[in-house]
């Protein structure tokens, strides 16, 4: 459970990562160590940073930096890939166009989700049905993103690894018909300086993630995101070079029996500079039902919070709420 937390912990994961593949990992005394603190930094912070994370530091900026060249382009260039129902809500929202708890957010972003065939999921998969919006310029946008997303993929899955570990159950936990095939999203957002524009400052109110686990790669010298403590503090995450900022999404706080939190957090970019973030979630299979594991159960006891969901369902629930309403009608 969350606690008063004033920090946010780093975890260099490099000895989890260096075994991830061996079958006995657990025996492993760095990987041990890794373990003890993801699982500290999950139940008392639900945030952390990580660092030795292998993806080379030149794709983290040339990601960021890209960014920024995209939401620097015109309005009209911009809306050549615009989010539609019809594309299974993946392209371009303008500013305010995302909306959190009813209030239209200060960002502009991007949507890509892993892909959903055809028939893919039958009626759960409908909403989510849909090609990804590549723009055609800038002309490396595509390849780059394509290149993190699959990083990012391999990384998380190795963290996820760890924190399997760390909930006392198998490496493999969250492998198999939980997150063998996991869905993915990431979302290119773009947060203009307050002083641009003040109807609204907030560039993403309060919310917790969806899925399991999230990989915040933040623009450098903006700190702008914000984590709620148990005291209801909100204590600054700034970015630190060299890191990702890593949080638990509503599934696994499902999966550990509330163990883990899944701690809510927003974004203000007090600052004139524009602000990038590309956010990568890293979420279970798109129609996994999700339950406590028998192994919270027994560390947690039976009586607490005993729920259940099925993820593409959570993620259409929010999906569906995070437009303005004229949206559909495009
Ligand atoms: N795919 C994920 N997790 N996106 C997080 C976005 C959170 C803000 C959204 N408007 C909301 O209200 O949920
Ligand atoms: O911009 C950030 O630092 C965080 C964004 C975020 O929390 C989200 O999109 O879910
Ligand atoms: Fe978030």
């Amino acid at each position: 459970m969350a606690t008063a937390f004033k920090t946010i912990p780093i975890i260099d994961v490099s000895a989890l990562l260096a075994k991830c593949d061996d079958p006995k990992m657990a025996e492993d005394s760095g990987v041990s160590k890794v373990v003890k603190e993801l699982d500290q930094a999950c139940r008392e912070a639900g945030f952390f940073y990580v660092k030795g994370h292998g993806i080379p530091e030149s794709l983290v900026n040339e990601v960021k930096k890209i960014s920024h060249e995209f939401f620097d382009l015109a309005y009209e260039e911009k809306l050549k890939i615009k989010l539609t129902p019809a594309a299974g809500y993946r392209g371009y929202q303008r500013i305010r166009e995302n909306i959190t708890k009813g209030t239209p957010d200060l960002q502009e972003a991007i949507d890509y989700y892993r892909e959903i065939k055809d028939g893919m999921y039958g009626a759960l998969g409908k909403t989510m049905e849909g090609c990804n919006q590549w723009p055609l310029d800038p002309p490396k946008f595509k390849a780059l993103i394509e290149e993190y997303i699959s990083l990012c993929t391999d990384l998380s899955r190795n963290i996820m690894r760890g924190i399997a570990l760390a909930l006392g159950g198998s490496p493999y936990e969250f492998e198999g018909e939980r997150a063998g095939d996991a869905f993915w999203v990431l979302r290119v957002i773009g947060y203009p300086g307050v002083f641009s524009d003040d109807k609204n400052d907030i560039g993403c109110g309060a919310h917790t993630d969806y899925g399991l686990l999230t990989l915040l790669n933040q623009d450098d010298d903006i700190p702008a995101l914000q984590v709620r403590n148990l005291s209801g503090e909100w204590i600054s995450a700034p970015p630190i070079p060299g890191t990702f900022v890593c949080n638990i999404g509503d599934m696994l706080k499902i999966y550990s029996n509330g163990l883990y939190e899944s701690t809510v957090h927003k974004v203000i970019n007090n600052c004139p500079k524009y602000r990038v973030c590309v956010a990568y979630f890293y979420e279970t299979n798109y129609d996994a039902v999700v339950e406590p594991l028998d192994v919270c159960k027994q560390t947690t006891g039976e009586a607490i919070e005993f729920q259940r969901a099925v993820y593409g369902e959570h993620l259409i629930s929010k999906v569906k709420n995070n437009f303005v309403k004229d949206l559909a009608a495009d």
